[in-house]
């Protein structure tokens, strides 16, 4: 299929184009550099010897995208682009709104500008806010607790109505619990300014260009009182990303609007995760108790349970110590990031 792949120099949208390219599709990028890398892009033109067309414009972009696609003959678009800081989007909502959900808006305006029919779209377990009710079903109510959270929520509601005017459209929201590690050859990796997630912080902390990591609390009604997430490894999440997209049909029913969770339906709390970082970097690093971080919930994980039913997927690693592994291979051989930082 040709694909285009928005956010495809970010983190996890560049381990989508590396698998698209290693499953044979005819995959171009679209991303405005914001917060990627061309770096990313470069090593995997370098990587697969091909040439990977990257268009360096913004989803609101409408009349350009839509010439491009026309252009490529691109038939899917699997849209990676958006902010995702969740303490950003509380100071400067607006800017998430625009960026996040007028950028999709603007988006499928283009693609129906070009006759683009398949659309998989990142959403995210934080459309859920803070159930009470462990695990977290597609059905579970979502109620977003941060305007980031909504943002992506609004965006599954236009998607809805979208599909609803337009039959000949077909859709998938997927719902990211925790994504952690990277390409096992390390061609990718991440490389986020500044890095607020968990593994990598701890990574940099074993690397030693950070002096300690800090444990946001340590009171939570959790076995060990850390915070429980649900981490899936990159590598499963695109691959999970591949079989919808096979399965995305216009012309059928029960396969033009699909919403699924993507996670391991495994929690693992802080405390693992950080005795899964040492274990495999043999680093000893400083650990500080800190306080709460506003906003987190003491525990998320997904019930997986839809789309192995449905499309018989399930994440095939569901330990730490891979993920972990996965992305400590890139920190070591890039030990500053991507060369030139966004
Ligand atoms: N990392 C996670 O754990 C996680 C969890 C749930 C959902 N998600 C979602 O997954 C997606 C990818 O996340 P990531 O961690 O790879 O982020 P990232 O910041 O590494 O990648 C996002 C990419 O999108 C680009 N971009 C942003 N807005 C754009 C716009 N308006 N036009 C063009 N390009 C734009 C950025 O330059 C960047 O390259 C996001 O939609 C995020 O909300 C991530
Ligand atoms: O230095 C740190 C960083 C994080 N944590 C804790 O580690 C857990 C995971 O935190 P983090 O890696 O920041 O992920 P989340 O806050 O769970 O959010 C991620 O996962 C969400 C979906 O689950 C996405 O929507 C967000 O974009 C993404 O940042 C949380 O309990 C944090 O309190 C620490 O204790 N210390």
């Amino acid at each position: 299929m040709k694909v285009l792949v928005t956010g495809g120099a970010g983190y996890i949208g560049s381990h989508a184009v590396q698998r698209l390219l290693r499953d044979g599709h005819d995959v171009a990028v679209l991303d405005n550099l914001g917060r990627g890398h061309r770096e990313a892009v470069e090593a995997l033109r370098a990587s697969s010897g091909k040439e990977i067309p990257l268009l360096e414009a913004d989803l609101q972009d409408r009349a350009v995208i839509a010439a491009r696609l026309r252009e490529l003959g691109t038939e899917a678009i699997m849209n990676f682009a958006a902010l995702a800081y969740v303490g950003e989007s509380v100071t400067d909502p607006l800017r998430y709104y625009e960026n996040n959900t007028a950028g999709v808006v603007s988006l499928l305006q283009a693609m129906q500008d070009a006759g683009v029919k398949r659309f998989v779209h990142s959403s995210t377990c934080a459309t859920y806010g803070e159930p009470e009710v462990m695990p977290i079903r597609e059905d579970t109510p979502q109620s977003p607790i941060n305007p980031y959270g909504w943002s992506k929520l609004f965006v599954e509601r236009v998607l809805a109505d979208h599909a609803a005017a337009e039959p000949g459209f077909a859709y998938a929201a997927l719902r990211y619990f925790n994504v952690a590690g990277s390409d096992p050859d390390a061609v990718i990796g991440e490389d986020h300014h500044p890095e607020t997630h968990l593994i990598p912080v701890l990574l940099n902390t074993a690397l030693g260009k950070r002096e300690s990591a800090t444990i946001f609390g340590l009171d939570y009604p959790t076995p060990d009182g850390t915070c429980i997430r649900d981490y899936i490894h990159v590598s499963d999440l695109i691959d999970a990303h591949v079989a919808v997209m096979n399965e995305l049909d216009p012309d059928r029913e029960d396969r033009r609007q699909m919403i699924f969770n993507l996670g391991t339906g495994k929690g693992l709390s802080v405390k693992q995760i950080i005795d899964a970082v040492k274990e495999v970097t043999g680093v000893d690093f400083p650990v500080e108790h800190g306080d709460r971080r506003p906003g987190d919930p003491p525990s998320l994980y997904a019930d997986p349970r839809k789309i192995r039913e449905q499309l018989g997927w399930s994440a095939s690693i569901t330990d730490a110590t891979t993920m972990v592994r996965d992305a400590w291979k890139w920190f070591q051989e890039n030990p500053s990031g991507y060369a030139s930082q966004a």
